[in-house]
């Protein structure tokens, strides 16, 4: 059963740019669905068309089994979504944020009252309750923003880069938060990131896309094993010491894709082993001052720079 199936979208701004060309995605009930991309790849675009803010120039949505074009009104009330700009209001506390949003969508008070409860509870607000919402760090707004986005009981929450700037603790919380949404309250999330061990950690399904257009859609796991390329690493002590032998390394070992990354030599490899023994050879015939080889498996990072950046 599919939350979200999006056929064939385009979308071409007033401008002129196409934003979205003929882009198709399907996202699964109750899973957490990563979307990745570089700036300018449309997924604020596919977001703002997907929450009923834009429409595309073509192509059909199906979204909790209604098209999102002829039952907007039914889908906006069913939905939520936490933009990066968060919504809360700091000149009131946090029970009065929550409280007001539930008038907003006309939720009785009683109702609203326990909603709170379990929100504030699940999502470890209590302890801040007495504290000014001003004077909140970005990471406890951030949990607020999507507590009160989950005061609707949405079925769908989309969040756009939902942890954009969040130091490495506050991350994990939110990973934590999210996956407790998807597994105790059974709300889909759709999610854009530009972290790639964000996506590869938290997500059930990641869509990567470029210039407007899906280019591979799966579980992380998939998505890792796609290139079915190793790579050999040789690791140097300073950056410099790797340019400086980047060049006679690829030479005398006839290596075709070699880059450098800081203070190591990054090899494509269709014969790990092979390739390993050879430059291990030649390394230390040479006398080289490597500090360290090793064969090492596609990261989901590896693939994502493939498909975006080499245009493979
Ligand atoms: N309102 C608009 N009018 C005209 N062009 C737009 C508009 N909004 C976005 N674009 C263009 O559409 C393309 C896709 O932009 P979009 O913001 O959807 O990408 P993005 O993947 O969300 O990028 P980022 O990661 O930087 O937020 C870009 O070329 C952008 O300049």
């Amino acid at each position: 059963m599919y939350a979200i199936q999006a056929e064939n979208i385009d979308k071409r701004y007033k401008n002129g740019v196409q934003a979205l060309r003929h882009l198709n995605l399907s996202v699964k009930t109750g899973e957490i669905f990563s979307l990745l991309g570089q700036n300018g790849a449309g997924k604020s675009t596919l977001i703002r068309i997907l929450t009923t803010y834009l429409k595309p120039t073509s192509g059909t949505i199906m979204m909790l089994g209604k098209d999102i074009f002829r039952e907007a009104a039914t889908i906006r009330s069913e939905i939520a979504c936490v933009a990066q700009q968060t919504s809360i209001d700091t000149h009131l506390s946090l029970v009065e944020n929550m409280m007001f949003q539930s008038r907003l969508y006309r939720i009785p008070k009683t109702e609203a009252k326990k909603r709170m409860e379990t929100l504030i509870s699940d999502f470890g607000l209590k302890q801040y309750m007495e504290y000014p919402v001003s004077s909140y760090s970005g990471g406890i707004k951030r949990r607020l923003d999507i507590a009160l986005n989950m005061m609707s009981k949405p079925k769908i929450l989309f969040l756009d880069e939902p942890t954009v700037g969040m130091d490495i603790q506050s991350r994990m919380a939110m990973w934590e938060m999210m996956k407790k949404i998807r597994d105790d309250f059974g709300t889909t999330i759709f999610l854009t990131t530009h972290y790639l061990e964000e996506a590869d950690s938290l997500s059930d399904t990641v869509c990567i896309m470029k210039d407007g257009k899906e280019v591979i859609q799966g579980t992380p796991f998939e998505l890792r094993t796609y290139t079915r390329q190793d790579t050999l690493q040789i690791r140097f002590i300073t950056n410099a010491e790797a340019k400086e032998y980047v060049t006679h390394i690829a030479e005398h070992c006839s290596l075709k894709e070699v880059r450098l990354q800081n203070d190591t030599i990054i090899i494509n490899t269709k014969d790990s082993h092979a390739d390993l023994e050879k430059i291990n050879l030649f390394l230390i015939e040479s006398h080289i001052p490597y500090n360290g080889i090793q064969i090492s498996q596609p990261t989901l990072e590896d693939v994502f720079l493939r498909l975006t950046v080499n245009n493979e």
